[in-house]
C-alpha cells in the first residue's frame, strides 16, 4: 500500500524539518538502549531497594531473571469516571506479569484533573499546565530506572498526552498504553446539550438540569462524546500504543480485562531480551505522527490535540506545525459523525465499526502510512483487526469491511466532507484554529460586530442581562497560557448556542481554547500570539467588525485604523492566587506558545 504522494510531501518535510531534533534524540535512546535493561546497572543495594516491597515471585524474577520487570504509571483516582477503573489494574497487571515469569510494579502514580469537573471554574486555569506535570511526574516514577518496559494507565484531555511525552522521554524503553474504555451509553449527549440551553434561557431549574447531567455522566468510564479524552484513544490506535481494538470496549467486562492482561504479556514480549524489541521512541516516529494527525482530521477529533500533538512530537524529537495540520486537514476526508460532530456517541460509533473499519479505509486509500512499528508488532495493519474472546481465549480478527451505520461512520471514498474537521485560520489578528466539523456550513462563515471581554464570567453577566441579542464576535481576550493558564471556553457553549437558535449570527475569537466537546458555535480559539504576549487580539474594541471565515480560513478585523492602534493591558493578578493558581506563577511565565505546544518542557526553539 504505497502512501499518496500528498501525504508523503508532508511526511518528508516533516522528517527534513524535524532532523537536528531528532538525530541526536535516537542517538540517545539507542545508546541508552544499548547498555541493556538497567536493572542490570544497579548496585546491589539499589537492587535490594527495588524489591524489598515484593513477594518472594517478584524478587527471583526482577533480581535474577531477564523474564523483564513492568513499570506501571497509573493516573487512578476516583475523581474522573475515566480513571476509576484503573482502582483495580494494577494488582491484575501484576499478577499477569507473574504469570508469565515476569513482574511488575507501580513505578508512580500521576495526577489527572477531570475537566469536566473544573469546566467554568478557576481550576480549569491549571489544566493545560497539568498535561506538563504529569510528564514530569511519571519521569520522577521510571527515574527508577529499574524497568524493562512501561505501560502507561490513562486516558482523559491532559493525562495521554502528558504520559505519551514522558514515554517519548523513556523512548529506549517499550510503553504499552492501556485503556479502560467509555462508560456504557446515557442520556444522549445532544439531549443533554438541550437541558442545558433550557436552562440557560430559564425555562427548568438546576434540579431538572443536574438529573439530566446525571443521566448523562453515570458510572465509572469515558464520558462517551468524542471530546479530547476519545480523540486520545483514536490516536493510541492509529500510533500503534494501544493494542488493537482496546480503545472502546466498556470497563467492567471479560473483554475489557482479557485486554489488559494480554497488554501486559505483549509488554514483557517487546523488552530487550527478547526478539521483538520495540522500544518506544522507535514507535513514536515521523510517520507515526502523521497517522495520528490523519486520525485527528477523519474523526473530527477534539482541537486540544493541535496542541498537544506538537508538544508530544518534540518530546521524540519530532517538529510539527499547525501548517502540517492543516494541509494534512485538505487531504484527509472527515469520515465519522461522533458527538459534537453528530448525535452518537463512541459506544455507538464502535458498534458502527469504529477505529478498524476507519484504519482499514484509509490504508486502501493511500492516507496512512503502512509501514510503521507498533507494540502488537510490524505495520499497521494490525490495527484493522479487532479484538474477541473465543474459547475463553482472546485473540484478533479482521475488523468490519463496511460501515455498520452511514449515519455515523462512511467509506474514505464517501465522506461526510472531502477535508477534515479542523481548519487553521490566518490573517491579521494571528494565527487560530476552528473545528468546522461540528458547526453547520451555513454558520461557518460570520462576520459581526465585537463584543470584548476578559472573563468568560462577563460574557455570562452581558448574556443574562440581554446584551448580546444581536450578531456578536464575542472576543474572549487574556485567555492565554501565559495569562491564566488557556482555560477552555467550553461553559459559554450553551449562551453561545441559544444566541444562534435565535436566529444572530454568532462565533467566538479567543486566545484560549474549547473543549473537545464543543461544538456547533464557529469559535477561532488557540488564537496565536496572545493578548497577554502583545498579540493583536490585545488592540481589538467593542464595536470593530470581525470577519471569521472557515471556509476561506481566514480570521480578520475590518477596521481602517487598526494596525495603528495601541495594544491594551489587562490586570492579570485576580489569577495568581487560589486553587492552587499560585503555585503555578513559574509555568505561566515560561510557557511557550499555543503554535509551540504551550509548554513549559522545551526551551523555546
Ligand atoms: O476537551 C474535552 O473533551 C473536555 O475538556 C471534556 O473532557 C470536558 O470534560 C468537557 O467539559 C465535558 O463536557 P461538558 O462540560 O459539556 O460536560
Ligand atoms: S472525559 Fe472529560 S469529563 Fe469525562 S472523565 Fe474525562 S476529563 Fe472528566
Amino acid at each position: 500500500m504505497t502512501v499518496r504522494a500528498e501525504l508523503q510531501a508532508v511526511t518528508d518535510r516533516i522528517i527534513e524539518r524535524s532532523k537536528p531534533l531528532r538525530e541526536p534524540y535516537l542517538d540517545r535512546i539507542r545508546r541508552a538502549a544499548d547498555d541493556g535493561p538497567h536493572r542490570k546497572a544497579l548496585s546491589c543495594g539499589n537492587m535490594a531497594h527495588v524489591t524489598a516491597g515484593c513477594g518472594t515471585a517478584d524478587k527471583e524474577a526482577i533480581s535474577f531473571t531477564d523474564a523483564g520487570n513492568i513499570g506501571i504509571i497509573t493516573a487512578y483516582n476516583d475523581m474522573l469516571s475515566a480513571h476509576k477503573p484503573y482502582e483495580t489494574f494494577p494488582e491484575m497487571i501484576r499478577a499477569e506479569a507473574r504469570a508469565a515469569g515476569g513482574a511488575a510494579q507501580v513505578a508512580g502514580g500521576v495526577p489527572a484533573m477531570c475537566d469536566g469537573v473544573t469546566q467554568g471554574q478557576p481550576g480549569m486555569e491549571l489544566s493545560l499546565f497539568s498535561r506538563d506535570v504529569i510528564a514530569l511526574a511519571a519521569g520522577v516514577g521510571l527515574s527508577h530506572n529499574a524497568y524493562d518496559a512501561a505501560m502507561y494507565l490513562g486516558i482523559c484531555d491532559k493525562i495521554v498526552p502528558g504520559l505519551v511525552i514522558a514515554a517519548a522521554t523513556f523512548g529506549h524503553i517499550p510503553a504499552v498504553f492501556v485503556p479502560a474504555g467509555p462508560m456504557p451509553s446515557g442520556l444522549p449527549n445532544d439531549e443533554k446539550a438541550r437541558v442545558r440551553q433550557q436552562f440557560a434561557k430559564g425555562e427548568i431549574g438546576r434540579d431538572e438540569l443536574l438529573k439530566a447531567e446525571m443521566a448523562s455522566y453515570h458510572s465509572p468510564g469515558t464520558c462517551t462524546f468524542y471530546g479530547t479524552a476519545n480523540t486520545n484513544q483514536m490516536l493510541m490506535e492509529f500510533m500503534g500504543l494501544h493494542l488493537p481494538g482496546a480503545s472502546f470496549v466498556n470497563p467492567g467486562t471479560e473483554l475489557r480485562d482479557a485486554l489488559t492482561k494480554a497488554a501486559t504479556r505483549r509488554a514483557l514480549q517487546i523488552t530487550a531480551a527478547g526478539n521483538e524489541f520495540t522500544p518506544c521512541g522507535e514507535v513514536l516516529d515521523e510517520r507515526a505522527f502523521v497517522n495520528g494527525m490523519v486520525g485527528l482530521h477523519a474523526t473530527g477529533g477534539s482541537t486540544n490535540l493541535i496542541l498537544h500533538l506538537v508538544a508530544m512530537a518534540r518530546a521524540a524529537g519530532i517538529a510539527i506545525t499547525w501548517e502540517d495540520m492543516s494541509d494534512l486537514s485538505s487531504l484527509t476526508p472527515l469520515m465519522a459523525k461522533v458527538y459534537p460532530n453528530g448525535l452518537a456517541d463512541v459506544n455507538q460509533f464502535h458498534a458502527a465499526g469504529g477505529l478498524q473499519y476507519m484504519i482499514r479505509e484509509l490504508l486502501s486509500e493511500g492516507l496512512l502510512h503502512e509501514d510503521v512499528r507498533t507494540v502488537a508488532g510490524e505495520g499497521l495493519t494490525h490495527y484493522t483487526k479487532e479484538p474477541t474472546i473465543e474459547n475463553g481465549e482472546i485473540t484478533w480478527k479482521d475488523g468490519p469491511a463496511d460501515s455498520g451505520n452511514d449515519m455515523i461512520l462512511r467509506p474514505a471514498a464517501s465522506p461526510f466532507q472531502a477535508t477534515g474537521g479542523l481548519t487553521l485560520l490566518t490573517g491579521n489578528l494571528g494565527t487560530a484554529v476552528i473545528k468546522t466539523s461540528a458547526v453547520k456550513p451555513e454558520r461557518r462563515v460570520i462576520e459581526a460586530p465585537a463584543r470584548i471581554f476578559h472573563d468568560q464570567a462577563d460574557v455570562k453577566a452581558a448574556f443574562n442581562a440581554g446584551e448580546l441579542e444581536q450578531d456578536v464576535v464575542c472576543v474572549v481576550r487574556f485567555q492565554g497560557p501565559q495569562a491564566n493558564g488557556m482555560p477552555e471556553l467550553h461553559s459559554l457553549t450553551p449562551l453561545l448556542g441559544v444566541l444562534q437558535d435565535k436566529g444572530f449570527k454568532v462565533a467566538l475569537v479567543t486566545d484560549g481554547r474549547m473543549s473537545g466537546a464543543s461544538g456547533k458555535v464557529p469559535a477561532a480559539i488557540h488564537l496565536s500570539p496572545e493578548a497577554a504576549d502583545g498579540g493583536p487580539i490585545a488592540k481589538l474594541r467593542d464595536g470593530d467588525l470581525i470577519r471569521v471565515d472557515g471556509e476561506a480560513g481566514t480570521l480578520e478585523v475590518l477596521a481602517e485604523d487598526f494596525e495603528a492602534r495601541e495594544a491594551v493591558t489587562a490586570d492579570l493578578s485576580a489569577n495568581q492566587f487560589g486553587i492552587g493558581r499560585e503555585l503555578f506563577t513559574a509555568f505561566r511565565q515560561n510557557v511557550g506558545p499555543a503554535e509551540g505546544g504551550a509548554s513549559v518542557l522545551f526551551a523555546a526553539e
